[in-house]
């Protein structure tokens, strides 16, 4: 029998563009800890990837997918809750005792939990839990120094978990983003992913176990830099970040691909911050996920199968200030070689942009 809290809390994991919320999340799940977890994902909608990679599809797994979290979803998020609430108060879907949101990465964590104490309905059934904030160690350091979102989402954290160390050649530079983050927010845990961590009871897990943690670590874990919570219902997007979406409806030759891909960020990583799909590859009948971070391609991985019935490649850009006529060109140069038409389409980042004055 789970004994559900009056209220429930809710936790919130954030992280910039690509840092590893969906695969740090894929393994917590993975842990009996935390069996009682509904869990939203915020995502751009187009693409709708992040539910498929963490493999649980269920009555407690929701999408968000009309735009960011902290803005164009608000009232869907709200929306979101309520509703799950109420279905397991009439017992339609598993008693669950926590709620994980991964927002997208380019979300402030602050309009999102001012939602969860301004709500009329929420407020008596929900509270803010933990927020977890990746960071990734390769790009972690040149996203803060750039992106207020990403500095955002690393001062307000309870903790940090710094992903990708493995790939992180540069000892001085983790040194320094720790550093660096020591100074941002000294009150978050500070943690490194891996195989056997962080665990998932520090993370999500019940208060008085945090607490422990807290004990034990040399700083603390309660974030209240009032600074930043002067802008707390403001929505602080970087002006030019913009995405969109390319799609391919002929199966793509891989090799080319890979070359084209390689290419775009070896030459103008700094300016993508972001590139995730999903590709029908020729001879392949599963799909296959592709990541990109700026200049860092990651390994692909197969699916186990399509996410809906439409079987065409799409991978989703999101730029800053990149120009997506000299994207389409040089897409359209690879997919003249590999005799495929691409069709571009203006993304859910685009949205973003133009909706952060309202
Ligand atoms: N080597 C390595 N790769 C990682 C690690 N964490 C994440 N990745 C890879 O980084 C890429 C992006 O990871 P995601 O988990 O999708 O990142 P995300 O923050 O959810 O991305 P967005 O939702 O698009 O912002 C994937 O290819 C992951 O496999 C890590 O600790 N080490």
């Amino acid at each position: 029998m789970v004994d559900i809290p009056v209220f429930t809390p809710v936790h919130l994991l954030t992280g910039f563009l690509g840092s590893g919320k969906t695969t740090l999340l894929k393994r917590l799940l993975a842990d009996p800890a935390l069996a009682d977890t509904a869990v939203l994902i915020n995502e751009f909608g187009e693409i709708g990837l992040d539910h498929q990679l963490v493999e649980r599809i269920d009555d407690t797994m929701v999408l968000l997918q009309s735009g960011c979290v902290c803005c164009t979803v608000r009232g869907e998020l709200a929306e979101a809750l309520r509703d799950l609430h109420s279905r397991r108060e009439r017992g339609l879907v598993p008693p669950f005792t926590r709620v994980v949101i991964e927002s997208t990465g380019l979300a402030d964590p602050f309009p999102v939990l001012s939602t969860l104490k301004s709500d009329p309905v929420l407020r008596h059934h929900f509270r803010a839990g933990s927020v977890v904030t990746t960071v990734d160690a390769v790009n972690g350091l040149s996203q803060l120094d750039t992106y207020v979102e990403s500095t955002r989402q690393a001062a307000i954290a309870d903790r940090l978990v710094i992903t990708k160390t493995d790939l992180c050649q540069d000892k001085a530079e983790l040194s320094f983003l720790l550093s660096r983050l020591a100074e941002l927010n000294p009150d978050a845990l500070r943690t490194i992913a891996g195989d056997d961590g962080p665990d998932a009871e520090i993370l999500f897990g019940d208060d008085t176990v945090q607490r422990a943690a807290k004990l034990q670590s040399t700083s603390g874990f309660y974030c209240d830099n009032p600074a930043l919570k002067v802008t707390a219902d403001g929505v602080a997007h970087h002006t030019a970040i913009s995405s969109f979406i390319v799609a391919v409806d002929e199966p793509i030759d891989w090799t080319g691909f890979g070359v084209w891909l390689t290419m775009l960020l070896n030459r103008h990583g700094d300016r993508v911050l972001r590139v995730k799909g999903i590709l029908a590859l020729a001879g392949e009948e599963r799909p296959v996920a592709v990541h990109g971070v700026q200049h860092l391609v990651h390994p692909p991985v197969h699916l186990a199968g399509w996410p809906s019935a439409e079987r065409s490649s799409r991978l989703v850009f999101i730029v800053d200030g990149l120009d997506v006529n000299l994207l389409k060109r040089s897409f359209n140069a690879f997919a003249l070689a590999g005799n495929v038409e691409a069709r571009l389409q203006p993304g859910a980042a685009s949205r973003i942009r133009n909706t952060q004055s309202s």
